[in-house]
């Protein structure tokens, strides 16, 4: 069995935001927000800080409950599963997810299996540990399973909450600014992963650089609202960059790779 076949079910269903509002007082978090996430593509979810980005990714995950509208995940509302079957098909990397503990790296990733606890022969499962040690070995883990938690840099800890994440074998998988803390040589791997892995993806991201490279569709926030939804290249045309982030930029042919990316000349002068 390969890795991909221990850590992921194969399934794939589509994630669909359907009408999503949230309120704060008398103010829209998200208003009104549509998103179709296609199974086994990577979605980014982009827009300016405060856009609604993770109050979208938590709505997604069935952890907020929206004021209006639903979420299904293939034909099933995702906030009428319950806890032990939501964690077993939608997974969140969260954006700040600390943990202070006295756990080894292997323990901490080991937490992801208790969704699947009574699948399981016993504490010493070796189906368990399988998916753990491959998940390890996943993100390059496994030289590391055995030290401190505490002892590990910020983007060590960041591919051992994505291991912990994957060993509760979810079927969607929700980032939120996975690459955060990581060099750029973790960032492309780490992207390149989660394509590898197959799976329903979402990932909040702020470099459209890493977004034009890695995502096959994008999601634009603004202020809570879709501002474009589609294919990278056919949604970040320069209108859409200079109206929602203010700057002056578009998406190019690379000179050299089979793909665009990201000029910029700089950001939009503001009038009072
Ligand atoms: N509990 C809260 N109380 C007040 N405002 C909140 C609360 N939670 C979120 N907000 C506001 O909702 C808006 C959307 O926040 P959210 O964290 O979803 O944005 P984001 O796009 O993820 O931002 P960033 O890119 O900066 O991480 C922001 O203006 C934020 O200040």
């Amino acid at each position: 069995m390969t890795h991909r076949e221990r850590c992921v079910h194969g399934a794939t269903p589509d994630l669909v935001a359907d009408g999503v509002t949230v309120r704060l007082g008398d103010r829209a978090l998200l208003d009104d927000v549509h998103v179709h996430a296609r199974g086994g593509r990577v979605t980014g979810l982009l827009g300016p800080n405060g856009s609604g980005k993770t109050t979208l990714l938590h709505v997604l995950a069935g952890i907020r409950k929206p004021n209006r509208g639903t979420v299904l995940v293939g034909d099933v509302a995702v906030r009428s599963l319950s806890h032990r079957r939501r964690a077993r098909t939608i997974a969140l990397v969260e954006q700040h997810a600390a943990t202070t503990t006295d756990l080894t790296v292997r323990q901490v990733v080991a937490l992801g299996r208790l969704p699947h606890r009574r699948m399981l022969a016993g504490p010493g499962s070796d189906a368990g540990a399988a998916v753990v040690d491959d998940v390890l070995d996943l993100v390059g883990l496994t030289d590391l399973a055995d030290r401190g938690w505490t002892t590990l840099s910020g983007g060590e800890r960041q591919r051992a909450h994505l291991a912990r994440t994957l060993a509760q074998q979810p079927e969607v998988l929700l980032l939120d600014e996975p690459t955060n803390h990581l060099d750029l040589g973790q960032q492309l791997r780490f992207l390149a992963l989660a394509r590898e892995l197959g799976l329903t993806t979402v990932a909040a991201l702020h470099d459209l650089e890493l977004a034009t490279a890695f995502c096959d569709d994008v999601v634009v926030l603004d202020a809570g609202r879709v501002r474009g939804h589609g294919p990278v290249g056919a949604t970040l045309t320069a209108p859409l960059l200079r109206e929602v982030y203010r700057v002056e930029a578009s998406l190019d042919p690379h000179p050299r790779l089979d793909r665009d990316h990201l000029v910029w000349d700089g950001h939009v002068e503001e009038t009072a």
